[in-house]
Order: C-alpha cells, then structure tokens, then sequence
C-alpha cells in the first residue's frame, strides 16, 4: 500500500466530547513503576491508538482505564452518557464459555442488557454470522478475536477499549478489525486501542498515543507526528522515540 492509500482520509470527528479521562495516573506492580504520571483523554468519535514496546504498560494502561485495575497513584474519570453499558472491552486474550455457539454466546451477552441488540447485523459485521452455530471452542484463535470484538460492542457502549484487536488476524480480518474501531467512532464512540500493526495505526488512529519508559513519549495525529520528527511514517516516529529504550524488570505478579 502506498503511504498516499495509507493516510487517514476519515472525516474529522464532529463530537469531541471527554468521554475517558486519566489525571495523573501512576502503575506501580510491588517494586516495578510500569506507568508514571500519565494524564489523557478519549474523545468521543475518534480512534485513540495507544502503541509501545513489548512490556511498556499498554494492558495496564488500558485496565486502569477499565477500572479493572486500581492505580496506585493518580484518578480515571468517566465522562460519557450514563448507560447501561459505558465500557465495552476487548481482552488480550478473549475467552468464552465452552460448548455455547457463537450465536448463543452474543445472545447470552445481549440478554444481561436491556438495550436491543441485532445478533445477525452485529455477527455480519465480524463476519461471524456464517459460523453462527459453531460451538465456540471449535473457532479459530482469530475468530474468537473477532467474537470478542462483537462482544465488545454489545449494548453500543459510549467508549470501547480493543486490547490488540488484529493480533492473530491475517492481513484482510487485522484490516477489518481497524474498519470496525472507525465505524464505531464514525458513529460517535470513543475507541482507545492497543496495537503493534504500526501501519494500521497510521491508516485508521485519530491520534496516537506513544509510551515509552512510563509516560507518554509522543502524542497526536499520526500525520502530525510524522512531521514534528520530520520522518515518512509512524515506524520512523516510533523508532525515533524508542531508540533510548530502557529495559523493564520484572517484580513478583500482584494486583
Ligand atoms: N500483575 C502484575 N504483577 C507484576 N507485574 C506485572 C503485572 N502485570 C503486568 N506486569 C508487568 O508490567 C509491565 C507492563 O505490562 P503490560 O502487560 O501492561 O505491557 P504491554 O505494553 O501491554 O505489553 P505487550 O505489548 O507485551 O502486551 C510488564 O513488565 C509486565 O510484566
């Protein structure tokens, strides 16, 4: 793809209300500091993609953000509509109750809400419907992906939070994945998403947020970075910032 085809070409988000807000936000996991004084905001109807090394607190960011995780220092804030569902998440790793298909697994999820759901539109969307009556132990480790990623969305939360949502797809679903976050935001969600596809970052992200080494290294519109360090793409950017990296330890796993 030529880095004409891969420029965001989305209309700008019309609303830009706060719908996550994090002040001053600090990870600590017994000795190890993984995140230290992040201060951000998610927007509704944009596509905040939130990139990093291997270990940088990409995960933890995104449960504090969840509530899922309580910070040791620092505040998260939800600004969105009051709902029935404000958050919808997608885990690293999404797992489902066995021997459920995955028609009746989205069922499950959407008889816990009052807010309708349309099962068919919602497992067309993931291109899920075909295999609707697949038990969910027998998909593949993408297709559970992208059943997670229609989970997440039951209910039409205000904010969606996709943990590596294209991780396991092969280059057309990882693509179909990245469209998902920008109908969502098209249609007025705030989506933060965690990635190492660099390249669908630059295609579909409103703004990137870069950590490295605890903070926020680097933040803004993918084109708008490629600028300010005056290099092509967002891998220049991204090895530009991270070239200084320092490596994390590890501690004892707590929560
Ligand atoms: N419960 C825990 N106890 C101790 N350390 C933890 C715990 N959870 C995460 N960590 C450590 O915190 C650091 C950040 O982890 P995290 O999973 O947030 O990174 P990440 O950026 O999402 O990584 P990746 O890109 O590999 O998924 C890592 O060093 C990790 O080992």
């Amino acid at each position: 793809m030529s880095k004409q085809q891969s420029t965001n070409t989305r209309p700008a988000a019309t609303s830009q209300e706060a719908v996550l807000r994090a002040t001053d936000l600090t990870k600590q996991y017994s000795e190890l500091t993984v995140l230290d004084s992040i201060d951000l905001t998610v927007h509704a109807g944009s596509v905040t993609a939130l990139i990093g090394p291997n270990g940088t607190g990409k995960t933890t960011l995104l449960r504090l953000l969840l509530g899922h995780l309580e910070p040791t220092a620092g505040n998260v804030e939800y600004a969105g509509p009051a709902v029935e569902r404000p958050i919808g998440y997608l885990p690293q790793q999404p797992a489902f109750r066995p021997h459920f298909t995955v028609e009746e697994t989205i069922s499950f999820y959407a008889s816990l809400l009052e807010t309708p759901t349309d099962t068919k539109e919602l497992l067309t969307q993931v291109d899920l419907y075909d295999v609707r009556n697949r038990p969910v132990e027998a998909l593949s480790g993408g297709m559970t992906r992208l059943l997670g990623i229609a989970q997440s969305v039951v209910g039409n939360p205000p904010a969606v939070i996709f943990d590596e949502p294209a991780s396991g797809l092969d280059p057309t679903m990882g693509t179909k994945a990245f469209e998902i976050t920008a109908q969502l935001a098209e249609r007025g969600t705030a989506v933060i998403v965690s990635s190492h596809d660099l390249a669908l970052v630059e295609r579909y992200a409103d703004t990137v947020i870069l950590l490295h080494d605890k903070q926020i290294a680097a933040q803004g519109p993918p084109q708008q970075l490629c600028q300010t360090h005056s290099v092509a793409d967002l891998w220049e950017v991204y090895d530009a910032v991270t070239a200084t990296e320092t490596p994390q330890t590890n501690t004892e796993v707590t929560q």
